[in-house]
């Protein structure tokens, strides 16, 4: 993109995790861990991913309101994470934030119109007249009533709180704004009536806008390009209708099955993906996605099926972090017979009664031997060394997926056929980033 408004370059937000009085370093929280985007002058770019995967902390990096503890952040041709005095009061005007919890961002004892005033006065613009009619005449254009300048927070619906938020992140004519998740928790004709509210300032204000939200089906009808964050990374980043028609991802495609038919009444109540998100301190080698991702890539040379595949890796997550629910099992079985429980851990599983490669069967009818006596580290750690997959082992590339989209995933890898062979534990390449 030549000359974009925004470059996101790299970016990371690790925050300490701290034990004890000294407050000790232990671990960190890669809240944000690499992520690069652009966003041209006037353009719309979503950001979308599961709650937790860091999506707000990339908005508060790039509009520095938290200092990113590494990468890059360009607005206009300036370094933003270098300005200081003038220069990032001027940065703090022409890029603004319409927060996640608009009635919290709200002064309780302030008044709409002092409120939205209050920007323009903190940046000494103009006098209290000259305020006053650009208050008057935004409030206008947001969708509220001059009645409404004298009201308080507490007199306000949801929507008209959104809409003083949103009233307030424009009265000093940003360039930017990073919306968080500006019509989250509404009605759904609210969250209509906000959406066309934003696509209108837009157009009229000719701004640019890093929308962030976590329904896919808002940000299709407000965004121009959508970037597809998991734990940290951004795995996709797509013009819209090309995300929604040919994702490039996993995690792009098991989100999408995740959102209900496009029926208003339907909008926001999207069925949850399986598995739970692993934490950002401690995020999967490889492709972050592997512990999930439908589509994990079987071990080389080896017959298993995709679905068999997918759920002889969920066990083995499961035996690796003692999570095996024995005494489930031995409901399940209705004894303690060692075959018997092996079979309902299979059940619980969805493995297959028998896999359909005799190789890998014989290797997984040893592994669940062990894992029913009782050593459930062990029998990860023979299906890890023999069913070894690459997305586990690798940190996946970019690839281009269409024009103007690309992904991160070893499906589209084309070295790994020649690699696959080769891949043993032990003797992984180091990640690559
Ligand atoms: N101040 C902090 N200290 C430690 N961890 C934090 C802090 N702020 C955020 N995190 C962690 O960073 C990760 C990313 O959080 P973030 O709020 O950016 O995610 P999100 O995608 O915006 O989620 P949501 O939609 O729920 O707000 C989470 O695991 C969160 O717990």
């Amino acid at each position: 993109m030549s000359d974009p408004l925004l470059a996101v370059r790299n970016l990371e937000k690790h925050y300490p995790i701290t034990e004890g009085v000294l407050r000790r370093e232990v671990g960190r929280v890669r809240a944000v861990d690499g992520v690069t985007f652009e966003v041209a002058r006037g353009e719309t770019l979503g950001l979308v991913g599961e709650s937790g995967c860091g999506k707000s902390t990339v908005g508060r990096c790039v509009l520095r309101l938290e200092e990113p503890t590494g990468g890059e952040v360009v607005f206009d041709g300036e370094d933003v994470l270098a300005l200081s005095g003038r220069a990032r009061k001027r940065f703090r005007r022409r890029a603004q934030l319409v927060p996640q919890d608009a009635a919290a961002s709200l002064d309780p004892r302030m008044s709409v119109g002092q409120s939205v005033a209050e920007p323009l006065a903190i940046h000494g613009y103009g006098d209290r007249e000259r305020r006053r009619a650009v208050v008057a005449d935004l409030l206008e254009r947001v969708g509220l009533d001059a009645d409404d300048v004298a009201r308080y927070p507490h007199e306000l619906s949801g929507g008209q709180k959104r809409r003083v938020a949103i009233a307030r992140a424009l009265v000093l004519n940003p360039a930017l704004v990073v919306a968080d998740e500006p019509v989250a928790g509404l009605d759904v004709s609210v969250q209509a009536a906000i959406l066309r509210l934003l696509a209108r300032v837009r157009d009229r204000f000719d701004l640019a806008m890093l929308f962030v939200s976590h329904d896919l089906s808002v940000v299709r009808e407000v965004c121009d390009r959508v970037a597809v964050m998991y734990l940290g990374e951004l795995v996709e980043l797509a013009p819209t209708e090309r995300l929604f028609t040919d994702p490039g991802h996993p995690y792009t495609r098991a989100l999408l099955s995740a959102v209900p038919a496009r029926h208003p009444r339907e909008r926001g109540r999207g069925t949850e993906l399986p598995g739970d998100v692993p934490s950002p301190a401690n995020p999967p080698p490889g492709c972050r996605f592997h512990t999930r991702c439908p589509e994990v890539i079987p071990p080389p040379d080896s017959d298993f099926g995709q679905g068999a595949w997918r759920a002889v890796m969920t066990l083995r997550q499961d035996l690796a972090a003692d999570d095996l629910d024995l005494r489930f099992a031995r409901e399940l079985a209705g004894t303690d017979d060692p075959d018997a429980l092996a079979a309902a851990v299979r059940r619980a599983y969805d493995v297959p009664a028998e896999l359909s490669d005799p190789a890998a069967e014989r290797v997984l009818t040893a592994a669940l031997a062990t894992a029913v006596r009782g050593d459930g580290r062990a029998a990860a750690d023979r299906l890890a060394d023999e069913f070894p997959t690459v997305c586990e082992h690798r940190h996946p590339r970019r690839y281009r997926a269409g024009e103007g989209q690309w992904a991160t995933c070893h499906l589209h890898d084309e070295a790994l056929d020649a690699n696959a062979g080769q891949i043993v534990r032990n003797e992984m390449p180091r990640e690559e980033r």
